[in-house]
């Protein structure tokens, strides 16, 4: 299973709280994680292995989304911050779009995240 990480300059130390709760169940063979390029080294540095891309200004969303089109993807956690503005908003559009096009799961917040990661558990223990 391949998640896809991605979180905005105001929401990366949300994505790593976040993910520390789920420590064990994201270090199981079965999972593998990618991220755009800033988001991913948050992550790596909170001692998880993760696939970095571009950063997302420079095209990160952009190679997320084009895994999401090649279904690579079993889902998305994008945090993403509402109160700031991004010069890639339209890369961000995109990625969305893409991941309702293709009905990738895609979490906006740790409250839908923290759903989809309980799902995720359930998985990995049958
Ligand atoms: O900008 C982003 C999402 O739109 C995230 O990119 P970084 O992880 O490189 O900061």
């Amino acid at each position: 299973m391949k998640i896809a990480l991605i979180a905005h300059d105001g929401k990366k130390a949300d994505m790593v709280h976040f993910l520390s709760g789920f420590k064990e169940q994201l270090n199981h063979s079965d999972i593998e994680l990618v991220a755009t390029g800033t988001t991913g080294s948050h992550i790596e540095k909170a001692g998880f292995k993760v696939q970095r891309l571009l950063s997302g200004p420079l095209g990160g969303d952009a190679q997320i989304a084009s895994m999401a089109a090649q279904k690579e993807l079993d889902m998305v956690i994008f945090f993403r911050d509402p109160l700031d503005k991004h010069p890639h908003e339209p890369d961000v559009q995109m990625l969305m779009r893409i991941c309702d096009v293709h009905n990738i799961p895609l979490a906006t917040n740790p409250a839908a995240a923290g759903l989809m990661f309980q799902q995720l558990t359930s998985r990995l223990k049958s």
